[in-house]
């Protein structure tokens, strides 16, 4: 790939302090994301995907190895940087939508972008054209609890989406919804994604859409295995 890549995690290893000493989750990671592609993280419960996502999103500070964000090295920044850096150029979407149930979808989207900065005019604006994107434009005013969960996990992608992030985590985001809606969902993901140039960094359990990413990567035993298309089993 010609374009440099959004996400580039280098030799990256964690180890979580146990009552029975250090477990070592990842052992040396190398991970390149390039604009507008979809990289599925795929392995069993416990292999690491979260640890790698939370590596990558500047949650958690990695045991050794390096982050790099738009070719910006995270390591050396302090909290209050990271912070801006994750607020500015990271999007997260969780199995879970998170929404403030008392906010319709719209103010949902619209407030990561107040606290970004952005008038409420504006907000309100890119907030109805990104739920539109996402088949929403009719469900605006509409609180979580008078969403569809396929609907609500959309509300949640145009909220992550919001700041117009460079990086875009995504931890099992179909998770809890049926085959078909987990695949509309998918399909409404990964053209916004193509359409804004985001790179996406996907962990799940569900093969069906693994078939559907750019590039899959199986963790094993610590390490990344690129998996060819149409064999994404673990
Ligand atoms: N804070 C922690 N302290 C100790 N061990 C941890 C901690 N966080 C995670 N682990 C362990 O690290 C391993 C990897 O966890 P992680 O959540 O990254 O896995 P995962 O692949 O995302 O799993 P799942 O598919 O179940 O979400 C697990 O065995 C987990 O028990």
């Amino acid at each position: 790939m010609s374009e440099a890549p959004i996400l580039s995690v280098r030799d990256l290893t964690r180890t979580y302090p146990t009552a029975q000493g250090g477990l070592t989750v990842l052992k040396g990671v190398d991970l390149d994301v390039y604009p507008g592609e979809i990289v599925g993280l795929i392995g069993p419960s416990g292999s690491g995907k979260s640890s790698l996502l939370h590596a990558a999103g500047l949650l958690e500070k990695p045991t050794s190895g390096t982050v790099a964000i738009d070719g910006e090295a995270v390591g050396g920044l302090d909290e209050r940087a990271r912070t801006r850096l994750r607020l500015s150029r990271i999007g997260f979407v969780y199995q879970f939508h998170h929404l403030l149930p008392e906010f319709d979808a719209r103010d949902n989207v619209v407030l990561p972008m107040r606290i970004a900065g952005v008038s409420l005019a504006e907000a309100r604006a890119k907030a109805g054209e990104t739920l539109a994107a996402l088949g929403l434009g009719d469900r605006l005013t509409h609180q979580p609890a008078q969403l569809s969960g396929g609907e609500r996990q959309r509300v949640a992608i145009a909220r992550a989406l919001a700041n117009r992030p460079r990086l875009l985590l995504a931890d099992e985001p179909t998770g809890n919804l049926d085959p078909s809606t987990s695949q509309s969902v998918f399909e409404s993901l990964r053209d916004l994604a193509k359409t804004t140039g985001v790179a996406a960094l996907i962990a799940t359990h569900n093969m069906e859409l693994a078939g559907h990413m750019d590039r899959v990567f199986a963790i094993k035993d610590g390490h990344l295995e690129q998996r060819a298309a149409e064999s994404h089993a673990y």
